[in-house]
């Protein structure tokens, strides 16, 4: 089974509090949201290979480490998603971005798979899929399902916030998969939103409600 990883380091934590914070703004919630992802990019890039290398300081030559070019690629599920793309760009600005756009039904709940442009050579990448959100799963699911029939082999999954309910499915439908979060929540409401969370992500960072 997947394992989960709860990131609790301090900035990570500071920063999801004014996130969710319904006083937050458009402008300062998506600036959180980017930085909230880098700091979370910077730990999941961890076990990232790294080869060695000469290179000659001033002084010497010294033996030093460089990223072995392990190719990488982020895909943010539309459109929530993109609000995180940009702050690990800053960490990984050579990694390639596919899409996976997928809203969930209002009514029903369930995930409707409506775009997809995916570098072609993602089965020789280490994917990330990006999402703030990870309520009842069945968006991410359908994504990680996605991926895997158009070729993907290796993925993780990245979320702000996960409810108990979202990291259960995730784990029963792709138990190759590891989640990486900043919090768990207590649960979902009647309507499947995640309790406290923080609201309607893509709203708050595409003003549209
Ligand atoms: O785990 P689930 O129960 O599937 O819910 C989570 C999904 O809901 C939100 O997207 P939404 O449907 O609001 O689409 P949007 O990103 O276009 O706003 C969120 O960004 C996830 O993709
Ligand atoms: O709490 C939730 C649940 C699904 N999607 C969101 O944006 N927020
Ligand atoms: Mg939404």
């Amino acid at each position: 089974m997947g394992n989960v990883y709860v990131f609790d380091h301090p900035l990570i934590q500071h920063k999801l509090t004014y996130i969710r914070d319904k006083n937050t703004g458009t402008k300062e919630f998506r600036e959180l949201v980017n930085e909230v992802a880098m700091l979370m990019a910077y730990e999941i890039t961890r076990d990232m290979p790294l080869r060695e290398v000469e290179v000659e300081t001033p002084l010497k030559t010294a033996k030093c480490k460089v990223l072995a070019g392990k190719k990488l690629g982020l895909v943010p599920i539309l459109r929530a998603g993109l609000g995180m793309v940009e702050g690990i760009l800053k960490l990984i600005p050579a990694a390639k971005v596919g899409h996976i756009g997928l809203y969930r039904d209002p009514k029903t709940l369930e995930p409707v798979h409506y775009y997809s442009k995916l570098p072609t050579d993602i089965g020789e990448r280490d994917l990330i899929v990006i999402d703030p959100m990870l309520a009842t799963g069945g968006s991410a699911s359908a994504a990680l399902g996605a991926l895997k029939e158009m070729g993907a082999k290796s993925m993780k999954l990245m979320c702000l916030i996960a409810a108990p309910e979202g990291v259960e499915r995730i784990q029963q439908d792709h138990p190759d998969i590891d989640i990486y979060v900043a919090a768990v929540d207590e649960k979902l409401d009647e309507k499947s939103y995640i309790i406290p969370g923080l609201g309607d992500a893509g709203d708050r960072l595409f003003g549209t409600k």
